[in-house]
């Protein structure tokens, strides 16, 4: 039988996660200081990965851009969104979230697993929202996006690499790890140096997690009461 990812999946469907552990073995180098970006080596931890897939699987539809542009072929992945600590491994992934960017988890947005197929990408966008956005959407409560978690569930044979055109940076994905960056400046506007794609796969799959952590901060309550 052809090593499809749904054979790869299917088994552990129902894969119990009783004997699983959750811990927080991963190691952190900075990659460029302004904007801050730092590579994660083992941000998930054995099963994981297999785990979220088959979680996920049944969930994708195209992905949405938020705010960025209405183009067609922008996004051309599908996403899936997880539930708050759906189960333990979620549930790991997100306190370990917490963790590393500093907030609780209420101000974390739930998991949301992306899935490339050869030819699909995202095209150069930021992360963080449109002031008008942030107010109607539930998220907004939270503050902005002000810090990125990309970690990488499934690499794609060729192509799919994260880049940061501004800066040079062509950040192949590697199964485990995960890229971790500041979508704001520290006074809290917004760094457009963190613009960013997902650069098209051109053969096997790219799967991912966005992790996205918000957080308030005086330029953008002060833009959120100025137009209200
Ligand atoms: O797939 C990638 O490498 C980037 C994904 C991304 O930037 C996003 O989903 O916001
Ligand atoms: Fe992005």
């Amino acid at each position: 039988m052809a090593p499809t990812i749904e054979n790869m999946l299917s088994p552990m469907m129902g894969d119990t996660t009783d004997d699983y552990v959750c811990r927080h073995n991963y190691s952190m180098k900075i990659i460029s200081h302004s904007p801050f970006i730092a590579y994660i080596d083992g941000f998930l931890q054995d099963r994981e990965a297999e785990h979220i897939m088959s979680l996920a699987e049944t969930r994708f539809t195209p992905s949405e851009t938020l705010n960025q542009t209405k183009t067609p072929k922008y996004r051309t992945s599908n996403s899936a969104v997880l539930n708050r600590s759906q189960t333990d491994i979620v549930r790991c992934i997100e306190e370990r979230t917490a963790q590393i960017t500093g907030i609780d988890m209420a101000s974390l947005e739930y998991l949301q697993v992306v899935r490339y197929l050869p030819g699909q990408e995202y095209k150069k966008h930021t992360d963080y929202l449109d002031i008008d956005y942030l107010r109607t959407n539930y998220w907004g409560q939270f503050g902005q996006r002000f810090a990125t978690i990309l970690a990488y569930l499934h690499e794609p044979v060729r192509g799919g690499n994260t880049s940061f055109s501004a800066l040079g940076l062509s950040i192949p994905t590697k199964k485990n790890d995960a890229v971790y960056w500041m979508n704001m400046h520290a006074n809290g506007t917004e760094d457009v140096r963190t613009t960013h794609a997902g650069e098209p796969v051109e053969q096997g799959e790219k799967w991912a997690i966005n992790l996205w952590a918000h957080r308030w901060n005086n330029a953008v309550r002060a833009m959120y009461t100025w137009q209200a």
